[in-house]
């Protein structure tokens, strides 16, 4: 089977252009096929500021009210997913910006909740995914650059979480690819001390990470990430981790490299 690479990208890389001109440049350089899917919560806040739209977010999860889909859709699927195409094709790979209406990449059901109203959230499902399509793009040497905005197949678009658009494409992809999936953002990898940056946690088991979150050690978004990379492994994955967005080269090509292993 061929080798896949799933790499997920963060919002703080997504902000500074110049670490997301470096990231990119890194990508170039990985010489395996990609598919790249991208965050960009902290743009989508800015804008709604500016345009006075209130924002909520519960457990780091954005309440998206009809005008706040607008926003998401217009800076998710709009600049940041061109930006990015842009930035690829500088390097020459010839890249094609997403959503997950686009082909029917990504169909969707919006999330009911007991409690919490949570608005145009989608929520998805392996078996849902339009993998054909992305294996034709694959094929026609294309790189997906995927947002994190889906669809209902009822002419609604949704806001999904992109780490789990991530694990969920990824684990879709492992029947005909060997995958490997990367969670990038700003730190090394999954810190002992979020005040050290050198205390990389180089293998993180399910028990670890238990712990880990019982003590605090382990938080906000970092919790769901964790989740969405072992639901990963267990539908058959070859190999996920987290690591630093400059270092995902090196990475991705080498076992020791700084970085977290999710095992
Ligand atoms: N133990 C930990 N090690 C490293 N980071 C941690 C840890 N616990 C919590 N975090 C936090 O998790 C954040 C990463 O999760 P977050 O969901 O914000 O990621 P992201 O991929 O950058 O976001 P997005 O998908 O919204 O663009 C880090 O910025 C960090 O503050």
């Amino acid at each position: 089977m061929k080798t896949l690479n799933i790499i997920k990208i963060g919002g703080n890389v997504i902000d500074d252009e110049s670490k997301l001109n470096d990231f990119i440049q890194s990508l170039a350089s990985l010489n395996e096929p990609f598919i790249l899917v991208h965050g960009g919560g902290k743009l989508a806040t800015n804008l709604a500021e500016k345009l006075n739209i209130p924002q909520q977010l519960i457990e780091g999860r954005r309440i998206t009210d009809a005008e706040t889909l607008k926003i998401t859709t217009m800076v998710y699927a709009g600049y940041i997913n061109k930006n990015i195409v842009a930035k690829l094709q500088k390097h020459h790979i010839n890249s094609v910006g997403l959503s997950g209406a686009d082909g029917n990449l990504i169909p969707a059901t919006k999330r009911i909740h007991q409690e919490i109203d949570y608005g145009f959230v989608g929520d998805i499902s392996i078996e849902n995914v339009n993998s054909n399509f992305l294996d034709l793009l694959l094929q026609s040497g294309l790189t997906p650059v995927i947002c994190a905005i889906t669809h209902d197949k009822q002419g609604q678009l949704l806001n999904t979480n992109a780490d789990t658009i991530a694990s969920v494409l990824a684990s879709a992809l492992a029947t005909s690819f060997q995958v490997k999936l990367t969670y990038c953002f700003e730190k090394k990898g999954v810190l002992n001390n979020s005040d050290d940056e050198n205390s990389v946690i180089k293998n993180l088991d399910w028990d670890t990470f238990q712990k880990l979150k019982e003590e605090g050690i382990i938080n906000k978004g970092m919790v769901p990430k964790i989740k969405n990379a072992f639901d990963a492994l267990v539908n058959g994955v070859e190999e996920v981790g987290i690591t630093s967005a400059e270092n995902i080269t090196n990475f991705i090509k080498s076992n020791h490299y700084e970085g977290t292993r999710i095992n």
